[in-house]
């Protein structure tokens, strides 16, 4: 698809096509829309990371202490912290369940995270819980650029971390995987983070 054909496309055909790139968040895509003609696919990837640059970061909605759930949809009144909280967890229920997202499933499957033995799995689980009770906020990273032992040891690391540090490492990662989404969408290089 070249960029010619993303600005000839009408609204609900743009948010069709470009409406997963951050996960969950079809609200950003709409809102890049309105932003038509796009110079190329670097300058598409701008709009879609502004937006995100310029939301608040805290989610006011959160009940401190309440363990967030995953919702199914982004609501742009939890800012930055909502988008990632639209995340599935890496090797979790969503994927045993096989209600992942297409793209989400391809990465996690890149990863080897879809052929874990039980106790790998289960070490993954404690961790991702022990990361979402400290930052309320699920553990994100872009699993095609890493492999199932490097996400444990990266989880355990992040763990560790300055919370205000946290929301930035993770909205970076959510970057990474949406350039990765957008540059399979426009068939660019998609080694390119
Ligand atoms: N939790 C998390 O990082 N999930 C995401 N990572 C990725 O590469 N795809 C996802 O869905």
């Amino acid at each position: 698809m070249d960029i010619e054909k993303v600005n000839s496309m009408d609204f609900g055909e743009f948010v069709d096509v470009f409406g997963n790139v951050i996960e969950r968040c079809p609200l950003i895509a709409a809102a890049v829309w309105s932003q038509r003609p796009f110079s190329d696919l670097e300058d598409l990837k701008k709009h879609f990371f502004a937006f995100i640059d310029a939301l608040p970061q805290s989610d006011p909605t959160s009940i401190p202490g309440a363990g967030a759930g995953q919702p199914l949809y982004w609501d742009p009144e939890t800012g930055q912290e909502g988008i990632l909280r639209c995340h599935p967890d890496l090797a979790g229920s969503e994927l045993r369940r096989g209600t992942l997202t297409a793209e989400s499933q391809r990465e996690q499957s890149a990863a080897g995270l879809t052929s874990l033995g039980a106790d790998e799995r289960l070490r993954l689980a404690e961790l991702n819980a022990q990361y979402r009770a400290r930052f309320g906020f699920p553990f994100v990273l872009a699993a095609r650029f890493s492999d199932r032992a490097a996400v444990s040891r990266e989880l355990a690391r992040r763990l560790l971390c300055p919370s205000a540090q946290e929301l930035r490492t993770a909205l970076g990662e959510v970057k990474k995987i949406g350039s990765l989404r957008l540059a399979d969408l426009l068939r660019a290089d998609p080694a390119k983070p």
